[in-house]
This record gives structure tokens, sequence and C-alpha cells, in this order.
């Protein structure tokens, strides 16, 4: 496949601004040295141009394409995202019939795909762990295809037709507290430039609880929930059945899904089990705190959701230490451990999608995260979020 046409580019403002450095100083020497021809390089100019240059490239070239790519992995969600919609408006033909070859190159903040995908070790701070993607190309190694989660977010007036916007995740869908953290943490960038600007929105944010209404939409074949049980280190089916689907009453601490990834950042693994149970079908993996669980809630006051600011930063907290936080039980006096039969603190379902009606005078409820994009469902409306493996439309795989 190193005979597809080649593009490269690299967002020159992701992370620490270092890309262009990078691409000078490893990648381009060492596509010459592979004696492999790029048909064009490019810097990103600005917020969007990554998917424009993509789709402009792919109605030149036909067929597939392999795109190098600099950056983290809202760029990447701007390339889906172009593509898709040219789709669906049907301006460029030859993007449906069309596979992108993605080669990452991690020069963003977080690069959750990319430290899934390529575990990091002791050594991922530097380029040879940076350059694994481009070795695999050079080598024809193997190619992973993204499942992606597609979100329709509609206003109360929305018609089958009409007046709904969709955001296409290949990493995280979320609302509540990891979409707040998103929200805020963009306008820390300048003076944070690394993954401590989400910790700071993070301690901001980690009193405030989310109202909506929730059901969790089954997976396309089995058609089924699945709950992940820590005493039987596997997945259960959940039965409270309406064909299928299953109402989640709130309030939310926490509800955020992923595709591809069990990491968010290199460390913080969030969803464990999409590299510990390898997906069977399309799907996503859900994980939510409802803070109702803990055996000591009485009712939603100031004080309790101050106290229970302590439960959810030990979610995260276990998050970081090799996604722990899905073992964490309450004890009868709501202490959190990893011992006993209490309920679980953290909810962690497998399924095909979810459905998040905020509640009308929750402003924060009405934040969605789409791979770092965010966007606000109108009042009255909703987010509807399902796991798709495109077969019409452009493919997207990685070469690992
Ligand atoms: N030339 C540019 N000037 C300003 N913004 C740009 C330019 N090129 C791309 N962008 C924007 O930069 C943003 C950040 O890029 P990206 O998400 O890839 O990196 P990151 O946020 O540092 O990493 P990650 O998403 O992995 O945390 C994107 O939302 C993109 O729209």
């Amino acid at each position: 496949m190193a005979s597809c046409p080649l593009l490269v580019i690299y967002n020159p403002v992701c992370g620490d601004s270092t890309a262009e450095a990078f691409f000078n100083e490893h990648i381009f020497p060492r596509l010459e040295e592979a004696h492999l021809q790029v048909v064009q390089k490019i810097a990103t100019g600005a917020a969007g141009h990554a998917g424009t240059i993509v789709s402009e490239f792919i109605e030149k070239y036909e067929g597939d394409v392999t795109v190098i790519l600099g950056s983290g992995d809202g760029t990447l969600h701007e390339i889906i995202n172009a593509l898709s919609l040219e789709l669906l408006k049907g301006t460029r033909e030859k993007v449906a019939s069309s596979s992108v070859r993605l080669v990452l190159v991690p020069c963003g903040t977080a690069n959750a795909l990319y430290c899934s995908l390529f575990k990091p070790d002791s050594m991922h701070e530097g380029p040879a762990y940076k350059l694994k993607s481009l070795e695999a190309f050079i080598g024809d190694s193997n190619v992973v295809p993204l499942t992606l989660a597609i979100t329709t977010i509609s206003s109360p007036q929305s018609t089958q037709q009409s007046c709904h916007k969709v955001a296409i995740s290949a990493v995280v869908t979320s609302t509540a507290l990891h979409a707040s953290i998103l929200h805020d943490s963009e306008s820390l960038r300048k003076e944070m430039p690394g993954i401590e600007r989400f910790k700071v929105a993070a301690w901001n944010n980690i009193t405030r609880w989310y109202s909506s209404q929730v059901k969790l939409l089954p997976t396309p074949s089995a058609g089924v929930v699945e709950i992940y049980d820590p005493d039987q280190k596997t997945f259960v089916t959940r039965d409270d059945d309406d064909h299928g689907i299953v109402d989640v009453i709130g309030p939310f601490a926490y509800f955020l899904s992923t595709v591809n990834v069990d990491r968010l950042e290199p460390a913080f693994r969030i969803t464990p089990l999409v590299s510990e149970f390898v997906p069977a079908e399309v799907s996503l993996d859900i994980v939510m705190v409802r803070p109702h669980r803990d055996p000591t809630f009485v009712t939603d006051t100031t004080g309790a959701r101050q106290a229970f600011a302590e439960k959810a930063t030990a979610v995260l907290t276990a998050a970081y230490q090799d996604g722990n936080h899905i073992n964490l039980k309450y004890a009868d006096d709501g202490k959190i451990t990893t011992e006993g039969t209490g309920p679980t603190v953290v909810e962690y379902i497998r399924c095909g999608g979810w459905e998040w009606i905020p509640d009308d005078i929750d402003e924060k409820a009405q934040l969605l995260c789409s791979d770092g994009a965010i966007f606000s469902i109108e009042k009255g409306g909703k987010a509807v979020c399902r796991a798709a493996a495109p077969a019409d439309g452009p493919r997207f795989v990685v070469y690992v």
C-alpha cells in the first residue's frame, strides 16, 4: 500500500507547537531514506483546514490515499467529520469509495488514539515511540479499522431531514464532567500546553452533578446492553428489557463513552476493557458515575455534592492507576474500597449507543464533547450517539 498517493499534514499549533520541528528532524528524513515519494506536504493554516486538505486530495487522486498526520486527536476528528459531511452532502463522489490509510504521529496534547494503539512505555517521551506508526507504514505492516461513534444533536424542532448537527468521534463522546473539563480547558491552552490543564479544569468542576434522562441502546447484532461485573471479571447482559433499551436515572457525575481507545491520555485508562475484552461487534464502552449509588446518599444538596467530590476524585485517581476505577465499590458506610459486595462506584457498560436528554434548567448538562470539540444541546433537544463501522463511505484505517 506504499503505492497509494501520500499526503503529509501536520498541525503546527497542536500540543506544545513542536510538530513542524519534529517533521523536519524525523519524518521527512525517514521518508527520504525509505525512498517514499510525498505528493503533497502541508501545515494546517487554521482550525478546519485539515479536513479541506484531505477531501481535496482524495478528489484529485481517487481511490485509497495514505495520510501521515502530525497532530492530536482533534485534527483527526476534523478530517473524519469533513469527509463524512462531504459524503452526506454528496459533493465529492470519490470520498465514498476511498479508504484513508492513516499514519499517526502523536504531536498533540493527549494523543488518546495513538497511546491506545501503541502502549506507552518508559521511552514514550522519545522520538522512537512517536515513529511507530510511520515504521509500520514503511514496513507495510497491519492496519486496524476505526469504529466511529456518530452523534446526532437535535433541537426540539428537528425533523428527520433538518435542524440537527452530526458529530463523529473516533475517540470519545461525553457529557457531564468530561465535557465540562474539555469545555473549560481550551481557555487554559496557552498557559498550560500539556495535560495538566485537564486536571485544573477537572478540579474546577468536581462538585457538579448533571441532570438528564438517559437510555442505553443495544448493540446492532446481539441486541444487548452489557454491564461489567468486577467480581466475575466479565460482562453480563442487562435484562431490564424494553426491546433491549435500558433507561437510566440521574443525576450523573460522570458520563463518557469511547470507541477504539482504552485511555484518553498516556496514563488515564478510563475504558480499560476496550483492550482487555476486545469488543466482539461494533459497540462503545460507557463509564458512568451516579452519586445516588453511594449508600450514604440521602438527598441532592450542595453539601452532598461537596462531600461526593472526594469520591469522584477517587474514581479519576484510580483511572490513572491502570484503570482500577472499575473495581471500586462502596462499603456500607460509603467509604470506597475494592473489597466486599457493595455496589460498584462506576458503572461500566458496553452497548450500541446512548441517548442523552438534558434537563432544561441544567445548562452544564447541555454540553457535549466529541473528541474535544464542544457542542451545546438546545433546551428541549437531545443527543443520540451510536457506534458505527461505516460500510458505505470513507473508511479510516491506521497503520499499527
Ligand atoms: N494553523 C492553525 N492555527 C490554529 N488552530 C489550528 C491550526 N491548525 C489546526 N488548528 C486547530 O488546533 C486544534 C488542536 O489540535 P489537536 O486537537 O490536533 O491537538 P491537541 O488539542 O493539542 O491534542 P489532543 O486533541 O490529542 O489533546 C484543533 O482543534 C484544530 O482545529
